[in-house]
């Protein structure tokens, strides 16, 4: 199938466009390169752009027959997006209708989308299931969120086909070392802890201690980017005109704070220096996926263990401690 990846330079996209190629489809990543790298898609492949350039979109839809969109592209700080939300609605919002607007010119009808478990907000009930009311704690959900309402609204308009990919905490590196997490700034877990390991960072500070959990510290469902990459593949293959999927991707599975963080240690086996810290705005107690109706629906779920997950970024951060140094 001819496929554009937008966001395909970022960390998901990256993953999900080497296994799409290696499932032999034909790729274009289109990436306006704000945060991702250049390096980290295949060279030939790479065109450079915005979502809002409609018309770009279009040529690209018409030159290479594409029948299939993935949209990765977004911007995803949770905290920045309180303190600007009009960047975010303007870029997820409005970039992605443009994007939208294009597909539906030179019809394309099937689109994979990469939404959050940041729209289900502060959850009534763990694991998560799809049909969980969906009420946002920040801008960066709502953005998500509104996009995820104007697919159905298409889909019921103009017949599009479309997945919504609600990801729960993306981690882990490609297996043959080639590509990884490299976000700036980095504000997630374990590339932070990772840091600490590699002597860039002094300690990684445990946003809270007194929640409801075991041990205090936030629980979430860290889940492969591989194993995101495969859901993407088994959602398209999956999709038709008209047709709707929204799928939890994780695993099922809470880890804490500091249970990461001791599998951090273990995994390097380096000390990691760690300091008890107050909580971080926003962050609920405990983000766990019920994954089932993915599997019912997509055959697909989750196969890397966490130890897996960790090892795996590992390997990409110490034999990149710069990432993608560009
Ligand atoms: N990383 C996670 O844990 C996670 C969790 C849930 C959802 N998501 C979603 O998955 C997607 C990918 O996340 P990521 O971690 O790979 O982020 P990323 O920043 O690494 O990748 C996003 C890519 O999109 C590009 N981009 C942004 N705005 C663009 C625009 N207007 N035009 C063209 N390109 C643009 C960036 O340059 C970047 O390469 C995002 O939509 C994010 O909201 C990520
Ligand atoms: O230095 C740190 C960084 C994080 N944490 C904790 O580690 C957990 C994971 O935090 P991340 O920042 O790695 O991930 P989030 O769960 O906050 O974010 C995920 O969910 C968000 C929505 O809530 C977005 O979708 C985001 O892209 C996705 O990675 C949280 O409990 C957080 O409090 C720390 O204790 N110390």
């Amino acid at each position: 199938m001819n496929i554009l990846v937008t966001g395909g330079a970022g960390y998901v996209g990256s993953h999900a466009v080497k296994c799409l190629t290696a499932n032999g489809h034909n790729v274009w990543v289109y990436d306006n390169l704000v945060y991702g790298h250049k390096a980290a898609a295949p060279a030939d492949r790479l065109v450079v752009g915005d979502l809002h350039e409609s018309e770009k979109l279009v040529k690209l839809f018409k030159e290479h027959d594409i029948e299939a969109v993935m949209h990765f592209a977004a911007y995803a700080f949770v905290g920045e997006s309180v303190t600007d939300p009009a960047k975010y609605y303007q870029n997820n919002v409005v970039g992605t209708l443009s994007l939208l607007d294009a597909m539906r010119e030179c019809g394309v009808k099937k689109i994979v989308f990469s939404s959050t478990c940041a729209t289900y907000g502060v959850p009534q009930q763990v694991p998560i299931p799809e049909d969980h009311p969906q009420s946002p704690i920040n801008p960066y959900g709502y953005t998500k969120l509104v996009i995820e309402r104007a697919m159905e609204d298409y889909r019921h308009a103009y017949d599009l086909g479309y997945a919504a990919l609600r990801y729960f905490n993306a981690s882990g590196a490609s297996a043959d070392g080639s590509i990884g997490e490299d976000h700036t700034p980095e504000t997630h877990l374990i590339p932070l802890v990772l840091d600490v390991a590699l002597g860039k960072r002094e300690s990684i500070t445990v946003f809270g201690t007194d929640y409801p959990t075991p041990d205090g510290s936030c629980i979430r469902d860290y889940i492969h980017v591989d194993d995101l990459a495969d859901a993407h593949l088994a959602a398209l293959k999956q999709l038709e005109p008209g047709k709707s999927l929204k799928l939890n991707l994780g695993t099922g599975r809470g880890m804490s704070v500091k249970e990461v963080i001791g599998i951090c240690e273990d995994v390097t086996g380096k000390r990691i220096a760690t300091v008890l810290g107050e909580r971080r705005e926003g962050d609920p107690p405990e983000l766990v996926a019920n994954p089932q109706t993915a599997e019912d629906a997509i055959g697909w779920k989750a196969k890397r263990s966490m130890r897996e997950t960790i090892e795996s970024a590992w390997a990409w951060h110490s034999s990149h401690p710069d990432g993608f140094a560009d």
